[in-house]
């Protein structure tokens, strides 16, 4: 697809979208466009053909976070690492992420497929829907992706090519300081219910547990071991009963692989909280699924494709996995405490309308999550975590 004349940034008008997305339409096919975005950052704008209903989406980074304003200014690059990241990770996870149409970094904006006849994850688990294939087909993603960018698959020149590449200071940072650092501190970015504020304090209060996050942020700081997504929450997976689609990957860097497998097992346990009965069963083996397949599926992927000289040493892959275990508990530890008490929450759990049952969850939340942090050496398997949502 054909970038733009235009040379320098604007936020673009609904006019504009259209006008850019017309050559991926029959001619004279009549257009219209919404702005549909509901997330913390970006402008997404539908563009869809009147007759047949079928559209593209552009996504545009503002010079800001939207959730903020202008007050919170964030680079534009994000748009253009957004889609390298869609690209990279579409060699590897087939059919997992949207295509890309075309991307324009001057007006930062990218042109994907549709995926409107999905439904947002996250939308859809709170309606109670299960979604059968979820966990196999986001296992399948992570092992893809994240073993497919690491030193076990690339050359060390190109995994070091890539990792300058996907440098993301500023998105990271926001990583840093949103999921790493202020939640456990008396910030002022932190949201919480007044009701909370006991047990928060107890968060702030507690050395042992702070000491074991600062090893966490440190990890994801300094561990450039594949290219995440870097936010993979179900808000950004689109999903029916059949397909899977992960979107928004503009957070993504070289970094530790639990932090992905970690994001996305917090945000199956965030909604397990709010489930009993059968309902929390299906979460139960969404979280047990995604980690089998992702170790099967990485473990076949080391065998076929690994071309690490260590790779048939016994006991190396074993060990690799672990760590990536033990990680994923405790980055799905921090999720699950900022998503509770700092800036950005989840609507699983704020749109609990009952007051009493909604700080009830948040209070579990806080538990599983201080609980996966500090325990995330004695976690013998996925079991072992699970059983602390069937426990509750
Ligand atoms: N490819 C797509 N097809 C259809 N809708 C999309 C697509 N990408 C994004 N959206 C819509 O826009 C919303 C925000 O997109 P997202 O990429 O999560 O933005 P942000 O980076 O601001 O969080 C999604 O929740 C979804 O409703
Ligand atoms: C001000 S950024 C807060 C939060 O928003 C991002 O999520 P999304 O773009 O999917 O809405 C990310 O999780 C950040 O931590």
């Amino acid at each position: 697809m054909a970038t733009t004349a235009i040379t320098t940034y604007h936020a673009l008008t609904e006019a504009e979208a259209i006008a850019l997305a017309a050559e991926l339409f029959p001619e004279g096919a009549r257009l219209e466009c919404r702005e549909i975005g509901d997330g913390n950052l970006n402008y997404v704008f539908r563009v869809s053909d009147q007759e047949s209903g079928k559209g593209v989406i552009i996504k545009q980074a503002l010079p800001y976070a939207k959730v903020v304003g202008e007050s919170w200014p964030l680079t534009l690059k994000r748009a253009a690492i957004e889609a390298a990241a869609l690209r990279k990770h579409g060699e590897f996870a087939t059919g997992l992420v949207p295509e890309v149409y075309g991307t324009d970094e001057k007006l930062a904006y990218t042109v994907m497929e549709d995926l409107s006849h999905l439904t947002i994850a996250r939308e859809g688990l709170i309606q109670g829907k299960s979604y059968p294939k979820l966990s196999t087909h986001i296992g399948e993603y992570l092992a893809q992706t994240l073993f497919h960018t690491s030193d076990f698959a690339l050359h060390p020149f190109e995994k070091k090519k890539l990792a300058a590449e996907f440098s993301n200071p500023e998105l990271c940072k926001i990583t840093e300081d949103l999921v790493f650092t202020d939640p456990f501190f008396d910030y002022d970015t932190n949201d919480f219910e007044p009701e909370l504020r006991q047990a928060v304090e107890a968060v702030w209060r507690n050395d042992a547990l702070k000491l074991e996050v600062a090893k966490l942020k440190r990890s994801f700081l300094t561990e450039a071991e594949a290219l995440l997504h870097g936010d993979l929450h179900t808000g950004s997976i689109f999903a029916d009963d059949n397909e899977t689609k992960v979107i928004d990957p503009e957070f993504a860097f070289y970094g530790p692989i639990g932090f992905d497998v970690g994001l996305f097992l917090a945000n199956l346990l965030v909604q397990g909280i709010t489930r009993d009965g059968e309902g929390r069963d299906t979460i139960v083996k969404h979280v047990e699924n995604t980690w089998n397949v992702f170790e099967t599926r990485f473990s076949e992927l080391w065998k076929s494709e690994g071309i690490e000289d260590f790779r048939g040493v016994q006991g190396y892959r074993e060990s690799v996995l672990e760590k990536i275990f033990r990680d994923a508990l405790g980055f799905a530890g921090c999720e699950l405490i900022r998503r509770t008490i700092g800036l950005a929450h989840v609507k699983d759990l704020d749109g609990i309308e009952d007051a009493e049952r909604r700080i009830h969850s948040k209070k579990q939340a806080l538990h599983i999550g201080e609980t996966l942090i500090i325990k995330r050496g004695e976690l013998a398997s996925i079991n072992d975590v699970t059983a602390l949502l069937e426990e509750l």
